[in-house]
């Protein structure tokens, strides 16, 4: 029963007496999801779930079923929290109710197994067709060192990756992480985190797509009892949670303007004040953040500060793209199917054309994106064997982009012959081709080798075809 009530955003959820677990009630309700509802579900990546005007859940994503070990079935009519009065009355969800002001909360939760997982909480009010009002709630895992498996990979790219991130974790000035989405960015800042001086402090994650110009200094620097209407206890921001640890700003781009010269103050002065307090507070943090966006552009169009972006990128790292390191797929493929086959008691083989498939794919979704259609090729085949019929890329990964010509649209007699490791290369040698116009010359320099083995790699992949049918300059 316990565990059925778990997912709430309550820290006292754990703190539960076998009294108070008695009292948990379980109202297995049918399920009926609206089509609002419905809708909502399917477009979060994150655990989500709805809870009604009563406290009790309603519906659950299945990123939240994963992450909590827990079915739909068995959540849904689950109360939020203790039933008592007293709980009741301090309820965070029945607050919310009250005054339906959306929240950020950092909180302490148990899942099916047992274990606490801290979540980062972004509450909000949710209105369905027949207008009745919903509280969703959005959950955020920073992921802890035990659960980070390291970067998977041994191409160039990634090699130079990780010597610059090993570089920048020997020293303490702020980092700042580009590249697409799902491309690892996150797992860099805790690989920097690891290997400095702080890593036996906390890392935290600051999610700033949800930091509403309201929520921007509680939630970054805290609040005294009373600062304003629903502040009813002492609230230690993640600033000073952060203390002798690393702060992860993900998504910076999203920050509000406004709130940015706050947090470009906080930064030079290592000072902040709680909200409603009159003492400042001190607190030492190692600064690392990431965003997918052009924040070059976005300076030019006057939507993020020049200033706070010097502060934040005294060492800019970009983070290559999968499709730039595609000697890493059949790495990567192995150890994303050794962790769903440690999940499912399976083991998983991938037949070459599968291999092929995905060696030749654009992955716009990148790590993330290889992750989910494992899983779901995983979930397809009978027998534990991955054929290339069940992965199903998403056409977007298949069209060409203005920028850049697809490795898949540059067929080659010939290549269906090479073994994946082969194709691997081969993908790598068309990718560097593209991004440096053809120039021999400047692709050998990249892969660190000569001219003339990358002329016999050239032949051997017949790689010279294509780009002479294009009319490229070599
Ligand atoms: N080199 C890698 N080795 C193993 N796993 C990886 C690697 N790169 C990324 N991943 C995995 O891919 C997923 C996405 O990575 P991550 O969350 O770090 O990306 P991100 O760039 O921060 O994404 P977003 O821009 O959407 O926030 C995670 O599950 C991560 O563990």
């Amino acid at each position: 029963m316990l565990h059925a009530t778990t997912p709430t955003v309550d820290n006292r959820m754990t703190n539960l007496s076998d009294k108070d677990r008695h009292r948990i009630q379980v109202h297995a309700l049918p399920v009926s999801r609206t089509p609002t509802l419905s809708s909502l579900l399917l477009a979060q990546r994150k655990p989500f779930l709805v809870i009604d005007a009563e406290g009790r859940i309603r519906d659950v994503n299945g990123a939240l079923e994963e992450a909590f070990g827990l079915d739909q079935v068995r959540l849904a009519g689950c109360s939020c929290c203790r039933l008592d009065a007293v709980a009741m009355e301090d309820c965070r969800h029945r607050r919310f109710f009250r005054d339906l002001e959306p929240y950020v909360e950092t909180h302490a939760l148990m899942t099916a197994g047992g274990d606490i997982r801290f979540a980062q909480i972004q509450g909000f009010p949710v209105i369905d067709e027949d207008a009745q009002v919903y509280l969703g709630e959005a959950l955020h895992f920073p992921k802890s060192h035990s659960d980070t498996p390291g970067m998977v990979g041994n191409s160039a790219a990634l090699r130079g990756l990780k010597q610059e991130l090993t570089q920048a974790a020997a020293t303490d000035v702020s980092v700042f992480l580009g590249g697409e989405t799902g491309s690892g960015k996150e797992l860099a800042a805790e690989f920097i985190h690891r290997h400095s001086r702080r890593a036996q402090g906390p890392f935290v994650v600051v999610d700033c797509t949800v930091l509403s110009e309201d929520l921007f200094e509680s939630e970054l620097f805290g609040h005294v009892k009373g600062a304003f209407t629903g502040a009813i206890g002492h609230k230690v921001g993640l600033f000073e949670l952060a203390d002798a640890g690393t702060l992860f700003f993900d998504e910076i781009g999203e920050l509000p303007l406004s709130q940015q010269p706050k947090l470009l103050r906080a930064l030079e002065t290592g000072v902040f004040r709680p909200v409603g307090a009159t003492k400042t507070r001190r607190a030492d943090v190692r600064v690392v953040s990431a965003t997918h966006q052009d924040v070059q552009a976005m300076m030019q169009r006057g939507e993020f500060r020049q200033d706070l972006y010097y502060r934040l990128a005294v060492l800019p790292i970009a983070i290559p793209p999968l499709r730039a390191r595609r000697e890493d797929i059949p790495a990567l493929v192995d150890h994303l199917l050794l962790n769903i086959g440690a999940n499912n008691n399976r083991g998983y083989r991938v037949e070459q054309d599968a291999m092929r498939k995905l060696l030749l794919y654009e992955f716009p979704g990148n790590v993330r994106e290889m992750r989910n259609l494992l899983h779901l090729a995983a979930a397809l085949s009978p027998n534990g064997v991955i054929t290339q019929d069940l992965i199903r890329l998403s056409d977007t990964g298949n069209e060409p982009s203005p920028a850049r010509k697809p490795a898949q649209e540059i067929r080659h007699p010939g290549l269906e012959q090479l073994s994946p490791i082969e194709a691997a290369e081969a993908g790598y040698i068309m990718d560097l081709l593209q991004r440096h116009r053809g120039s021999r010359t400047e692709v050998a320099a990249s892969m660190s080798i000569s001219e003339r083995t990358l002329y016999r790699k050239l032949k051997r992949y017949r790689l010279n075809l294509p780009y002479e049918r294009n009319g490229s300059d070599h």
